[in-house]
């Protein structure tokens, strides 16, 4: 996250890191979100890679062992069937993650509602190193009519995705399958993946963050879930 402030910790207990195992240690790649106690929802383009993967749980500096922390394995990765790695643009980017074993739900872990802050360990400026601490930041949400004219995403935007930021806040490498909170009647739920900024630079002037929308998946994550 760019701009923004460290989160209080566990502020976010739906929030997961998504890690792969390398030389046998395992590092921070992507974000995500906790949405049953057996799946977590992603994005797409943090699993084109096949690698051994790990959900980190009840996380907030991802550098020490705080104790709240579950580490649970991935039993199978479903990747939208529409999406092509070659074109985020294309939309689709949103996977879900089977673990091996059902999360244990408590202050530090819970469950997403699915329906506006997003939140991640993601580069804190453009090109620079991803954050120790989870990091929020309020993002004012783009109209879709404003984010795909020109000067702005264009016809990059498509309606299966949301706008948010365009000021100095905004995701960033990192951050990619993490949640965009939205307060809905003071319950926070989860309106959009983490999906794409402008490869110009994270906080680039009219290239808000882009959000996979989750409604649009809907029905394809419960066709899965009933797998
Ligand atoms: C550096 C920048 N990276 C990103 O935006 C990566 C996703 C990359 C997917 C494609 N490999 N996502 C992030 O950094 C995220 F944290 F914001 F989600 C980027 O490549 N942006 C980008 C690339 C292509 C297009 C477009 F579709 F227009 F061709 C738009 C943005």
């Amino acid at each position: 996250v760019v701009g923004g402030e460290v989160a209080r910790p566990h502020s976010w207990p739906w929030q997961i890191g998504l890690q792969y195992l390398s030389g046998g240690s395992y590092y921070h790649t992507c974000g995500g979100t906790l949405i049953r106690r057996g799946w977590v929802m992603t994005a797409a383009h943090c699993v084109d890679t096949c690698v051994t993967w790990r959900v980190v749980l009840g996380d907030h500096d991802i550098y020490t062992h705080e104790g709240t922390e579950q580490y649970m394995t991935v039993s199978q990765v479903y990747v939208h069937p529409s999406w092509n790695s070659n074109n985020v643009a294309g939309g689709y980017d949103i996977a879900l993650l089977r673990l091996t074993s059902d999360a244990t739900l408590n202050n530090y872990v819970q469950l997403a509602a699915l329906l506006l802050l997003t939140s991640g360990w993601g580069r804190t400026q453009t090109g620079g190193q991803i954050s120790a601490q989870l990091k929020q930041a309020s993002l004012p949400v783009v109209d879709h009519n404003t984010c795909s004219s020109s000067g702005w995403w264009g016809s990059t935007v498509k309606t299966t995705m949301v706008c948010a930021g365009g000021g100095s806040n905004s995701g960033c490498q990192g951050d990619s399958g993490g949640p965009l909170n939205c307060s809905v009647g003071g319950q926070y739920v989860v309106h959009g993946v983490t999906s794409f900024v402008s490869s110009s630079g994270c906080n680039a002037y009219r290239k808000p963050t882009v959000f996979t929308r989750v409604s649009a998946y809907i029905s394809w994550m419960n066709s899965v879930s009933i797998l």
